[in-house]
C-alpha cells in the first residue's frame, strides 16, 4: 500500500510580475513503513516539497494522495483534521508553547481535535517513556534542553497515532550527539511502529538513517534510491 503518491506536481511562487517554477512535474510515491530522506542544494524546492506533502501549501497543479485520498479533495476543515490525526509535524526549532508543561504540549493535538486527554493517560505514559522523559513531564520547555525540547515536538506528533510524520530538518539545531540520539528516536519511530517517515535534512549522516533518499536539484528529483545505494554515491552532498 502507497503512502504517497505525487503525480506531475508543480509548485510556481508569485512575487510582484516575477513567476518562480519551484518544483517541476514531479511524480513518485512512497511506501508504507519508508523512512525517505529529501535531499538537495539550498534553494532545491525541499521544504517547499515537504509542507506540499504535509497539506500546509496547496500545488501550481497535479495531484497528492495520501492513503489513496487526493489531498485537493479536503476542504479547510477536513484538512486541518487531516494534520492533526493522519499527519504528524517535527520542525527544526520544536515550535513548543512556552507556557505549558510537557505533557499538555504533547497533549495539544488532542485537546485541539475536541477529545478528552484523559483517555489518552495510558498512551501519553508509554510515549514519554519512548521519549525518555518520563520523570519531566511537569516541567515547561524553558526548563528543558534542546534535544529535550525535541523530543518534546516528537511525542507531540505521535500522540494521535498519525500514519506519516514529516521532520522538517529535525535536527538542524542540535550537537551532533544529541542529533544521534533523536535520529535513533526515530529509527525506533519507523522500525517498531512502523510509522512513515519523510524528512528534509541536510545531513548525510542523518539521512542514512533512513530507508531511501529523493534528491533535488532545481526543482527537479535527479535521483530517488534506496539508501544503500545512496550512500554508495560519491556526489552524496555532506
Ligand atoms: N512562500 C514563498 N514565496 C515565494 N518564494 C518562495 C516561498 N517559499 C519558498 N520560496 C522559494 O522557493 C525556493 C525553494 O525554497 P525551499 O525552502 O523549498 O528550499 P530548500 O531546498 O528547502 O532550501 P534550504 O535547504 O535552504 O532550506 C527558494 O528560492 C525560495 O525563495
Amino acid at each position: 500500500m502507497k503512502a504517497i503518491e505525487v503525480n506531475g506536481l508543480n509548485k510556481k511562487f508569485i512575487t510582484g510580475k516575477e513567476e518562480a517554477h519551484i518544483l517541476k512535474n514531479l511524480t513518485f510515491s512512497v511506501e508504507q513503513g519508508e523512512f525517505v530522506s529529501i535531499m538537495g542544494p539550498s534553494g532545491s524546492g525541499k521544504s517547499t516539497l515537504l509542507y506540499l506533502l504535509g497539506g500546509l501549501d496547496k500545488p501550481s497543479s497535479g495531484t497528492i494522495k495520501l492513503d489513496g485520498k487526493d489531498l485537493s479533495s479536503f476542504k479547510k476543515k477536513a484538512m486541518s483534521k487531516l494534520r492533526r490525526t493522519k499527519i504528524g509535524f517535527v520542525f527544526q526549532f520544536y515550535n513548543l508553547v512556552q507556557n505549558l508543561n510537557v505533557e499538555d504540549n504533547i497533549l495539544l493535538p488532542i485537546i485541539l481535535d475536541g477529545k478528552n486527554p484523559k483517555q489518552y493517560e495510558k498512551k501519553l505514559k508509554e510515549i514519554l517513556e519512548v521519549i525518555g522523559l518520563a520523570d519531566k513531564r511537569k516541567l515547561t520547555p524553558r526548563e528543558l534542553s534542546g534535544g529535550q525540547q525535541q523530543r518534546v515536538a516528537i511525542a507531540r506528533a505521535l500522540i494521535a497515532e498519525p500514519d506519516i510524520i514529516f521532520l522538517d530538518e529535525p535536527i538542524g539545531n542540535l550537537d551532533s550527539k544529541t542529533g544521534k540520539e533523536i535520529m535513533e528516536l526515530f529509527r525506533t519511530i519507523n522500525v517498531t511502529y512502523k510509522k512513515t517517515l519523510i524528512q528534509v535534512t541536510h545531513s548525510n549522516n542523518a539521512a542514512l538513517y533512513g530507508t531511501s533518499i529523493i534528491r533535488l536539484v532545481d526543482g527537479e528529483i535527479v535521483e530517488h534510491s534506496e539508501i544503500a545505494l545512496a550512500a554508495m554515491d560519491s556526489s552524496c552532498p555532506a
